[in-house]
């Protein structure tokens, strides 16, 4: 038994399993890293305060402000602009129960607060061979570096809090291979959004996923976590890429990394999580890279997308007919041209430094279309630190586009920075249903390339420009 090949997912799994799953109970697995924000995490708390129990391990606590806070900057009074007193109150309830159960938030003033997937990351907080969760879907993200990462609920968040374990099921197993290489001007998400078209936003649905082949391979940490980030729009608990020697030199010289001879040894240990030869998978899927091209979503979840040129499918079902109707989009011809009122790129899938260059690319020299309105917002206050060092805020504010303070922002229109009703906006965030980005709102998820692209334009348009698409 103990001979069989193990992959990277059975391999973290066993690391962590404190008692056996049997078929009365879940197996009891220990959390290595709990991040916490403040959208998820009030109830946690006040379990701890009504049980009078301590957070069991602060040190592996790490909290942030991300969803509710203005990406406006303070008046010259430091008032904050938050939209709604429920999003003030959150931010201070999450101030209040750091402060009380002694964990580290990054909040006000911290130079590191960001969206809590970006900003743990960048701390090197999370590390390959952790157990990471967050009371947030999208703690996939953190599977980029060979961590076992997901989300959990708010009643878990208490369990985590109060013991730093959690009861779990193993999920199935899923690998996913894309094959040789991404063409020119494609991007980790339009090969994140082709792999959620390919296996359906169910097909995920009780698997964990690891990505593994050439182009999974040849991604750079930032696009892995696009990809892993995205895992969940497919359904699936968990996305997981295997350590490797891009993962190693991300995480050097990290604030939160091993130093020294310790991070050499921990590197060692981490490349060895790799899967063995012949492990086997519940469900293996294999995807070309060479037919991954510019994607963006027509509908109302993110499987329902298209290459750029390609025809938009009829509303042959009841489901299709309603989400034509709803982005008021026609079916049976491609999307490109189709206007583009509002540009948002940021986000945990496409906040990163590598996607505001990808804009900024773009953008540089142009201006965005008269009419549309584009709002760029640094998934944290590293990458907007980072970013204004290269002079990438002049390029978008020199076109026209609005550079804001880190946060979810427009991503789920939480803190105001909403989309307004019957408008299209072009976003690089994950969740396209309807009304994510605000009442009514329409939303077409793109990588930041191609948001760039239809700001300029004010329609959509492929970002590799017309003559690309043709050799294409
Ligand atoms: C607010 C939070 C619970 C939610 C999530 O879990 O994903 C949010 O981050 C989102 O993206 O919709
Ligand atoms: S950026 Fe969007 S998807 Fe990511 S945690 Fe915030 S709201 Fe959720």
């Amino acid at each position: 038994m103990a001979d069989r090949p193990q992959s990277l997912f059975d391999k973290l799994w066993a690391n962590h399993v404190v008692r056996a799953e049997s078929a009365d109970t879940p197996a009891i697995l220990y959390i290595d890293l709990h991040l916490v924000h403040e959208v998820t995490s009030p109830q946690g708390f006040d379990v701890l305060r009504q049980r009078d129990l301590p957070v069991r391990r602060p040190d592996r606590t790490l909290a942030t402000l991300d969803h509710s806070t203005p990406t406006t900057p303070p008046g010259p009074d430091g008032e904050r602009h938050y939209f709604t007193p429920q999003a003030k109150a959150q931010v201070e309830t999450l101030e209040r129960n750091c402060a009380e159960f002694g964990i580290r938030l990054e909040g006000w003033g911290s130079d590191y607060r960001g969206v809590v997937h970006v900003m743990g990351p960048e701390l090197g907080a999370t590390q390959p061979g952790m157990t990471v969760v967050c009371g947030d879907s999208h703690t996939s993200t953190h599977g980029a570096f060979g961590a076992l990462a997901f989300g959990i609920g708010t009643t878990e968040v208490g369990y985590v809090l109060a013991t730093q374990c959690l009861p779990q099921r193993k999920p199935k197993s899923m690998r996913v291979v894309v094959d040789g290489q991404l063409g020119p001007g494609v991007a980790a998400k339009d090969m994140a959004l082709h792999i959620i078209r390919t296996i359906g936003v169910n097909g995920g649905t009780g698997y964990a996923i690891e990505y593994a082949g050439e182009a999974i391979r040849a991604l750079d940490m930032e696009g892995r976590m696009t990809v892993c980030n995205m895992t969940i729009e497919a359904g699936a608990r968990a996305g997981m890429v295997a350590p490797d020697a891009t993962t190693i030199e991300y995480l050097r010289g990290r604030e939160l990394a091993p130093r020294g001879g310790d991070f050499e040894r921990a590197a060692e240990g981490w490349l060895a999580l790799a899967g063995d030869d012949g492990a086997t998978f519940d469900r293996e899927v294999i995807i070309d890279a060479a037919d991954i091209a510019p994607t963006l979503t027509w509908g109302t979840d993110p499987g329902m997308s298209v290459r750029l040129g390609e025809a938009v499918p009829e509303g042959d079902t009841p489901g299709r007919r309603r989400a034509l109707d709803y982005m008021g989009v026609t079916g049976g011809q491609p999307l490109d041209g189709h206007g583009v009122d509002v540009v948002f790129v940021g986000s945990c899938t496409n906040g990163r430094l590598s996607d505001l260059r990808a804009a900024a690319e773009i953008l540089r020299g142009q201006r965005v279309a008269v009419g549309t309105r584009m709002l760029v917002v640094p998934g944290s206050e590293s990458v907007k630190r980072a970013a204004e060092a290269e002079g990438l805020d002049r390029v978008f504010t020199d076109a026209g586009a609005e550079w804001r303070e880190p946060g979810c922002s427009m991503c789920l229109a939480m803190n105001g920075d909403l989309v307004p009703a019957g408008k299209t906006a072009v976003s690089t965030s994950n969740r396209n249903f309807e009304g994510r980005q605000g009442t009514g709102a329409r939303t077409m998820l793109a990588s930041p390339a191609t948001a760039a692209a239809c700001a300029i334009a004010g329609r959509v348009v492929d970002p590799r420009g017309e003559a690309a698409r043709e050799v294409a």
